[in-house]
């Protein structure tokens, strides 16, 4: 990616195309790389957590910081206030993501930076992956895959299943992810019951304003909410008691919104029942008492990576980066307020 005209506020390379900056993780490059190398000049990809910094990454692959408006990103890579500082023409920001907790909104809204991210795309299969974790928690199929895979016996513990019928599920934030959750447990006989910030008029669904009473009236809490300051350690060793010994806890959301340590004591306890977690608080890292327990059930933070919704995923980056590019107005964009 060679860099010929300084002048322009668009700066190109030499074949006239838009460069963007890729970071990394990998899953990002995959997805995007191959599609349409024409239409941009893709960088190298930067990954947060094995490049060298930012600053020294662009000096070492002769990087012009000023070459790049637009940098695209997953929900692994903090773009924060550093990494911003670094890309000093930057004016869009494009996540991979539903969630942008890993990006400094406040710093995009103060320098004019947009930002688009993938709406609600994941929605169904966030959805599917959540209910597969209550129902993998409840009745144990991981658990008693592994049983017969290294026993080759069929005297897997008797009653140790639970049934999903009737059990009453509390959704923690009923946005897109919560309301697919909802449709799909209605159909397995649960009672939804949930959390959020008002009474969504549109469902009959039993609203909660807080999250202990709550975990206190639910058999099965599912989080389904963004991560902000606000939701930060929501689940914590009071809400864990209150929801009680045979409760289970699913997180299809961000890790943060649990307190790691205190579910881990919680569990080892036998104060909950059960959890199944695609997130975690510090990823890529899972707590290694996690990992002998088969009331747990565990998942690299790939809810949404379907191969279907892979390839949705490449397009909608694609006209997002289009629509910036061609002055429109973003699909999917971010309010910044
Ligand atoms: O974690 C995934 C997302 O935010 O979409």
């Amino acid at each position: 990616m060679e860099k010929v005209n300084d002048s322009q506020n668009n700066k190109q390379t030499k074949d006239n195309l838009p460069n963007v900056l890729v970071i990394g993780p990998p899953i990002n490059i995959t997805v995007l790389k191959p599609k349409h190398p024409q239409k941009y000049n893709l960088s190298k990809p930067w990954n947060a957590y094995n490049s060298p910094p930012l600053d020294h990454f662009m000096v070492e692959n002769k990087y012009d910081p000023t070459m790049f408006q637009a940098l695209i990103c997953c929900a692994y890579s903090p773009i924060n206030a550093i990494v911003l500082q670094f890309i000093p023409c930057l004016k869009l920001v494009v996540t991979s993501s539903t969630g942008t907790d890993h990006i400094d909104l406040s710093v995009c809204k103060c320098r004019g930076i947009q930002v688009a991210n993938i709406g609600s795309l994941y929605s169904e299969d966030v959805a599917d992956m959540a209910v597969a974790l209550l129902i993998d928690v409840q009745i144990k199929i991981s658990a008693a895959d592994r049983f017969v895979r290294t026993t080759m016996r069929f005297d897997f513990p008797y009653c140790s299943n639970s049934k999903l019928g009737g059990k009453r599920v509390g959704i923690v934030g009923l946005g897109n992810v919560g309301m697919q959750v909802a449709k799909r447990l209605e159909a397995f006989g649960c009672i939804i019951l949930y959390l959020s910030r008002k009474k969504k008029p549109f469902v009959t669904y039993t609203f909660y304003s807080n999250m202990l009473e709550l975990a206190a009236t639910s058999d099965a809490l599912i989080l389904c909410c963004p991560l902000n300051e606000q939701t930060r350690h929501m689940v914590n060793k009071e809400v864990m008691l209150a929801l009680g010994n045979k409760g289970v806890i699913v997180n299809v959301a961000r890790g943060p919104l649990i307190n790691e340590d205190e579910l881990v004591n919680c569990l080892i306890e036998g104060q909950i029942g059960g959890a199944g977690l695609d997130v975690f608080e510090n990823e890529p890292n899972v707590p290694q008492q996690l990992l002998a327990m088969d009331n747990v059930v565990l998942s690299p933070h790939n809810a949404a990576f379907t191969t279907e919704t892979y390839m949705a995923t490449t397009q909608l980056v694609e006209h997002n980066l289009e629509a910036f590019f061609s002055n429109k107005p973003l699909i999917t964009p971010i309010k910044l307020d």
